[in-house]
Formats: structure tokens, sequence, C-alpha cells
């Protein structure tokens, strides 16, 4: 076993709606393992996405402790986060939230401009991601001008143009036909195998979920599989 990338540790997370309070984590402990590709299902509300907003730092727990690399990131502040993010996660959405007035090739260099890469070291990062998803041929095209599976590959660029270590992906073929479905699912299988990303999914489609390493299971804010519920 590897070191793990990712460790929650006790993390409780609740909302309060109206004067009702809903826990969704109560002591959750998962290592997300470096290296790892893992599917996750559970029911809708089960707290998926609330899971990867805490892997991603976009959202806090109320306890418990997020250790990335061996550094706890709870307790930090927005800047010192989003700088983080920028550099060690890559985001993946089922409606891929391009902009629709720029094309491929600026979308995916988005990201880059919160870093301090030159112009010619950006391009050479948004060709390389391009290519990376076999869409150098479509880089001047506007996301209007894509097929569903063709924007999430431009989705998939952007997110692996900073090169992060960690993937997040909340129902990425959630939009797609089978075959688009599959050919997004054979991208994320290459980059986790050949550019050691380690990959966490979240997936409504047994079959997409049966394509990661590691499938896992979500259920009312406990993970139902025994490798996780002994960690
Ligand atoms: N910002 C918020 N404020 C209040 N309640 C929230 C908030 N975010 C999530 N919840 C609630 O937390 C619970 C878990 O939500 P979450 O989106 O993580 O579930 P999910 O498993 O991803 O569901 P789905 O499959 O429908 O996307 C739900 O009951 C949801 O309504």
């Amino acid at each position: 076993m590897t070191d793990p990338i990712m460790r929650l540790e006790g993390v409780c997370k609740g909302y309060r709606r109206g004067g009702e309070e809903i826990q969704i984590f109560d002591r959750l402990t998962i290592d997300i393992e470096t290296g790892a590709f893992i599917s996750i299902m559970g029911p809708s509300g089960s707290g998926k996405t609330t899971l990867l907003n805490l892997l991603g730092g976009l959202d806090k727990p109320d306890d418990g402790r997020i250790v990335f690399d061996g550094q706890e990131i709870q307790g930090w502040g927005e800047s010192r986060l989003a700088k983080w993010r920028a550099a060690n996660v890559g985001f993946i959405f089922q409606f891929y939230n391009l902009m629709p007035s720029m094309s491929a090739a600026r979308n995916v260099e988005l990201p880059l401009l919160l870093t301090n890469y030159s112009a010619k070291e950006r391009r050479r990062r948004v060709a390389t991601a391009l290519e990376v998803v076999g869409l150098s041929d479509r880089a001047r095209h506007r996301p209007r001008e894509l097929s569903g599976g063709q924007q999430q590959r431009v989705g998939i660029a952007r997110a692996i143009v900073a090169d992060p270590r960690l993937l997040l992906a909340d129902e990425p073929t959630g939009d797609l036909d089978r075959q688009s479905a599959d050919e997004i699912l054979s991208i994320l299988s290459l980059l986790n195998r050949d550019l050691n990303k380690t990959v966490v999914m979240v997936t409504h489609d047994p079959q997409a979920a049966s394509r990661a390493r590691q499938e896992l299971h979500l259920d009312k804010g406990r993970f139902t599989d025994a490798q996780v519920a002994a960690q």
C-alpha cells in the first residue's frame, strides 16, 4: 500500500435548513490512496457531492481532519485553499461548465491564468492537455461547435492542464450517450494508469462505476464497503 494522497478523519458535516439540522457525515473516515481510481455510487442525497466538495477544499467540515499529502487543510483560509486547489486538484463536472464564448483552447487555459506561467508556457501546456484528450484539431472550436463528448474532453483537458495529482469528477458521463461515456471513461483510466492521476468519480451509472479500480458505495453518509468501514 502507498501513502494516502488524502485522508478524511472523523469528518462531521451537516447543514441547517429552516429550523432543521441535517447531519450528512458523522465521523466519516476514509483514505484515498495515491494512484487510486475510485468510483462512488449511492442514492440521491447520500452525500456524494458533499464528499467531493470536502476533498476539493470547496467546503469545510464541522469537525474532523482533512489531510492532503500530510498537510491538514481544513483550517486554511480561502486564498491559501485556492492556491492549493489550483496546483493540486482538477474538477470535472457533469455539464462541463465551459465558457460558451471562448474557444476550447481558451477554456483549457483558464486555470493557468491564476498561475505565473508565461503566455508561451501556457500555450505549451494547453496544447499538451488537448493532445492527451485527443482534441488537438478542435482547439479553435467553441463549445457549441463540439459534441457533448468533445465538450467533456475539453473539461478534462482544463482539469489536467495545471498537472494536478488529484482529479475529482462529479457524474462526468451523466449527460452522455454510451459511446461518448465509454470514451470519457477510457481517458480517465489512461490518466490514472499512465499519468498517475488519483481519480475520485461520483456516478449513478453502474457500468461507469465498474471502470474504476475500486468501487465504493455511500448510503446515508456512510460507506457500506467493508474495506472503508475498517479504516
Ligand atoms: N449547501 C447546502 N445547504 C443545505 N443542504 C445541503 C447543501 N448541500 C447539500 N445539502 C443536503 O445534503 C444532503 C447531501 O447532498 P449531496 O448533494 O452531497 O448528495 P448527493 O449524494 O450528491 O445527491 P445527488 O445524487 O442527488 O447529487 C442532501 O440532503 C442535500 O439536500
